[in-house]
């Protein structure tokens, strides 16, 4: 699925610095999505470089160059769940593994498993969720809903493909023991990546915050790799206003898509999801306070190098409300739709 010249080109290419694609790029404040997309195979070889992965695993170039390209191909085109959304989440993992030191924290195995967790994360997803599988009777749900999280069950079965893929095992030089742990270091964090997963561990992510974190408390371990997957899938809301608008455009117009959809069935699709009636701006602060922010919130408990990170969340949050108060001041007036323009 991924030509030999592509493979070639990329596996004998020189990897640049962190510093070769932009002054900021191992900061908080960079936002990945500026790597154009023709350039983020190479740039993910920077980031496997930086974090020292390729010579700790001994992983081959040619077979990292065949891994990287057969997991940007296995992402569809949706307008938010494609390969840019899963290379901006490695990105703030590696900024996480680089700004909290988390090697001190977690094991070498864990945060390799950590990292391309985050570039799986979302393989093949079809711009419509877990409910919409099963409402649909999709091939997924068939497969997967008497488990739950569906489509996670899918990436991860997806990115096991790759794995069992010919000249793509990124994994191959690993002992045995080693090889077995990180299928199922990367088997427990895809699947936590199911929002209903995070919010049912959430309690147990503070209380472990509010104790001091041990290092040898494998609970502890699991709970922070769980927090920080999360905090990367949702990073997009940790970068500057214009970005974050431009995600919650990319967002909602997926799910007015499946919304289309859910209303083709013959169902009425969540308010969320239905652009006849969705409140963008009253939905994007309802997300910040309910799930965002806290999240962000105890990765600063957790960390203090992720205040900056928290506060750019909250100061987004507060341009979300600027804009539902001029809503209701039209609303005196006229009701059209009105852009978002700040
Ligand atoms: C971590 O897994 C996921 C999976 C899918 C998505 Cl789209 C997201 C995600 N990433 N960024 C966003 C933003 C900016 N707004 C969102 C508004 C609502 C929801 C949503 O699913 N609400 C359902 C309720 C049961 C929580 C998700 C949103 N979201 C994260
Ligand atoms: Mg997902
Ligand atoms: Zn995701």
């Amino acid at each position: 699925k991924v030509a030999s010249e592509e493979v070639q080109e990329l596996a004998q290419s020189e990897i640049p610095p962190p510093s070769h694609w932009h002054p900021n790029f191992s900061k908080f404040n960079y936002p990945p999505r500026e790597v154009p997309e023709d350039e983020t195979p190479l740039c993910c070889l920077s980031m496997f470089e930086d974090l020292g992965f390729i010579s700790r695993w001994r992983i081959k170039r040619d077979t990292l160059a065949r891994f990287i390209l057969m997991v940007k191909r296995g992402y569809r085109n949706p307008p938010y769940h494609n390969w840019m959304h899963a290379f901006a989440v490695a990105h703030f993992c590696y900024l996480c593994i680089k700004n909290f030191k988390l090697n001190e924290y977690m094991e070498d195995i864990e945060l390799f498993a950590l990292f391309v967790s985050c570039l799986c994360h979302d393989i093949d997803h079809r711009g419509t969720n877990n409910s919409y599988q099963v409402a649909s009777k999709s091939v997924l749900a068939a497969l997967y809903s008497s488990e739950g999280a569906v489509l996670e069950r899918h990436h991860f079965a997806q990115t096991m493909c790759i794995v069992n893929t010919e000249g793509c095992n990124i994994y191959e030089n690993l002992i045995s023991k080693d090889y077995q742990h990180v299928l199922d270091l990367m088997r427990d964090i895809i699947l936590a990546t199911d929002l209903a997963h995070h919010l049912k561990i959430l309690k147990n992510i503070e209380a472990m915050a509010k104790d001091k974190f041990e290092k040898t408390n494998l609970k502890h371990r699991k709970l922070l790799l769980c927090l920080i997957m999360t905090a990367s899938d949702l990073s997009d809301q940790t970068k500057p206003w214009d970005s974050t608008k431009h995600i919650a455009a990319l967002i909602y117009n997926e799910f007015f898509s499946q919304g289309d959809l859910e209303k083709s069935l013959g169902r009425t699709p969540p308010e969320m999801m239905d652009r006849e009636r969705a409140r963008i701006p009253d939905l994007q602060i309802g997300f910040l306070d309910h799930i965002a922010l806290p999240v962000y919130r105890v990765l600063q408990d957790l960390f203090v190098e992720a205040k900056v990170v928290h506060n750019t969340v909250k100061e987004n949050h507060r341009h979300w409300e600027k804009i539902c108060a001029l809503i209701k001041l039209r609303r005196g007036g006229s009701c059209e739709q009105m852009s978002y323009e700040q």
